[in-house]
């Protein structure tokens, strides 16, 4: 079985990144690098992450107009990112164009609920629906798009992965008992993701602010 763990690297400084994943590479599967690095250090920054041999998650949320997003995903398809995300919520259309236009290793998926939402907040953006309700209407529409799978909180991944059997499940806002959760809101163990149907763990701070990065990601990894 190959590692779940994808290490959150939300940073915009490139040698920060460098140096955390040089730290935690023996105990993790793969990196994520998000918008806040992407945007500092754009695709040379990328290719030096590369180097340390990883496959690399592009996590860039990309929502816009269909001709938008496909365009931007052809632009990133030279960095051959193993797993890119789009939002689910930018529609049927937006997905298939962006499906399309990415290379055929790359993994897309959907962000459904945003794990640092919950209830309250989706209906402060006009979501009447409870999270898992509205996971799985953005689930079926991602699967019916052509998407590989999507994002959701470990409370969803169980119901989600019982519809789409075949589905790539990523799932965030990961805590090991007792842990920080910050900003997270539908958090769960990585232990419980994994059992309940996870294909990809997505962990950052528990990792990248422990005093000992590559001792953390190591007992997470312990856990499974
Ligand atoms: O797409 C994501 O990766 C993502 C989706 C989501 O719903 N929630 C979420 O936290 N994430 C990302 O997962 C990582 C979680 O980081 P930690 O909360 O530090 O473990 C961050 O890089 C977020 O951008």
């Amino acid at each position: 079985m190959s590692n779940p763990v994808y290490v959150a690297i939300d940073t915009p400084l490139l040698d920060d990144a460098l140096n955390l994943v040089r730290k935690v590479k023996a105990h993790v599967g793969g990196v994520k690098l998000g918008l806040e690095f992407f945007c500092a250090n754009g695709h040379h920054g990328v290719h030096e992450v590369q180097k340390l041999g990883l496959p690399i998650f592009l996590d860039l949320k990309l929502h816009d107009i269909p001709n938008t997003v496909a365009k931007a995903m052809q632009a990133i398809n030279t960095l051959e990112p193993a797993i890119v995300t789009i939002h689910a919520s930018g529609g049927r259309a937006m997905m298939e164009d962006a499906k399309a236009a990415a290379g055929i290793h790359t993994k897309v998926v959907g962000v459904t609920v945003l794990t640092s939402l919950d209830d309250h907040d989706l209906s402060r953006v006009g979501v009447a629906d409870a999270p898992d309700a509205q996971v799985a209407r953005l689930a079926a529409l991602a699967q019916e798009a052509g998407l590989d799978g999507i994002v959701c909180s470990g409370h969803e991944v169980k119901s989600a992965r019982k519809a789409w059997k075949d589905g790539f499940f990523v799932v965030p806002g990961l805590r090991p008992a007792g842990a920080s959760t910050a900003d997270q809101k539908r958090i769960v163990t990585p232990r419980q993701a994994r059992d309940d149907g996870a294909s990809i763990l997505v962990i950052g701070r528990p990792i990248t602010k422990a005093e000992d990065p590559d001792a953390a990601a190591r007992a997470i990894v312990g856990t499974l």
